[in-house]
């Protein structure tokens, strides 16, 4: 079994029955989908809403119950995946692009299990490229207030064109190396007009499972809610 399986399969082992679930998006995700998913046809009743409309099709394709954002007010807990995590718990998303999604369902979460393989943890976060959804509207002039943030910032490609996600939106790949001071970035991050969201994820996480490559587990839930 893979690192990220180990993490996710552990992770779903916090399911109860009767749970409303969040589904998050990537290559971790899957596998929680798929355990979830044996768990549902083994008699586990549980409702579920996805981050994406890839994980969603994953789970409509294993029988996952789903159900709409207008028919809960709040979900038990959320599994997702991360780009980045350090050990306050704070991460960087979006890498599969699904930022915004993960973070409505995430924060309507009461409480958010990050799935990893050890090759995610940082002592700073950073390295990864910030993913940050931008309105097309004027994307020439947000690209250019995120470079002012001292990063350097990418528009994601897919297929040949520019890169939409599922809302639509342009995704830009801000290069940072190193971000000193997560809350402050996520704050002037916010402050940008053409900005609808960023993959900073800060004092959202509750606790993070860490698969690693020797098939131990790693467990991060003194993370410091920022
Ligand atoms: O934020 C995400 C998607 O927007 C993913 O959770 C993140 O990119 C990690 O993906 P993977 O599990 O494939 O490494």
């Amino acid at each position: 079994m893979n690192a990220k399986q180990l993490a996710a399969e552990a992770a779903v082992d916090y399911i109860q029955d009767g749970m409303k679930v969040g589904l998050g998006t990537g290559s971790t995700a899957y596998w929680a989908i798929r355990k979830l998913g044996d768990r549902v046809a083994e008699g586990l009743r549980i409702t579920a809403v996805a981050t994406s409309r890839a994980s969603e099709q994953q789970a409509r394709e294993l029988g996952i119950p789903l159900v709409s954002f207008g028919e809960v007010d709040r979900l038990d807990v959320t599994i997702d995946g991360a780009d980045e995590l350090d050990g306050k718990l704070q991460l960087i998303k979006g890498g599969g692009g699904a930022l915004l999604r993960e973070k409505i369902v995430a924060m309507g979460s009461d409480r958010m299990i990050v799935i990893a393989d050890e090759s995610k943890v940082v002592g700073t976060l950073g390295k990864f490229p910030l993913p940050v959804e931008i309105v097309p509207f004027a994307w020439e002039w947000t690209v250019a207030a995120l470079a002012q943030l001292g990063c350097i910032p990418e528009l994601r490609q897919g297929g040949g064109e520019l890169y939409k996600s599922d809302n639509g939106n342009y995704i830009a790949d801000c290069r940072f190396e190193i971000i000193p001071s997560p809350p402050e970035l996520a704050l002037a991050l916010q402050s940008i007009p053409g900005v609808v969201e960023h993959g900073l994820f800060i004092g959202i996480a509750d606790m993070a499972i860490v698969g690693k490559s020797d098939g131990t587990l790693q467990i991060i839930d003194n993370g410091t809610k920022a």
